[in-house]
């Protein structure tokens, strides 16, 4: 699929085709982050219900720490904003945690 430039008409040609290239890799980045978001997600969910299973708790505040380092580091070598780093991470953690938490419900409502 290729990105319309219906917001830009009067626009160069040339302009118009250099951001037409840069938005279907916009695009692909995009599609590969879902991606790699659900695959994320997958593992999480297999996590959530092993903790549960073994009533451990949702949240590892330590392992959080390290991988808020890690990601940190990470972003500075690969030049990206080491705080915003955090903030994505630390916002797709929390959703896992709320994960977690219904899993470990619907798991207690189970037990006898
Ligand atoms: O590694 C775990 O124990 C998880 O539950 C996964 C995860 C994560 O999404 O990376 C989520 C919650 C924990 O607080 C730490 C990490």
């Amino acid at each position: 699929m290729t990105t319309s430039n219906a917001a830009t008409p009067d626009a160069d040609p040339a302009v118009l085709e250099e951001l037409t290239r840069l938005r279907d890799s916009i695009d692909n980045i995009d599609a590969a982050v879902v991606h790699m978001l659900a695959e994320r997600f997958k593992c999480t969910q297999q996590v959530g219900r092993l903790k549960a299973e073994h009533r451990l708790p949702p949240a590892d505040p330590g392992r959080e720490a390290r991988q808020i380092a890690r990601l940190r580091a990470l972003a500075e070598d690969a030049k990206l904003d080491p705080a915003f780093a955090e903030k994505f991470l630390t916002f797709i953690i929390a959703e896992v945690i709320r994960h977690h938490e219904s899993i470990a419900d619907d798991t207690a409502g189970g037990r006898s």
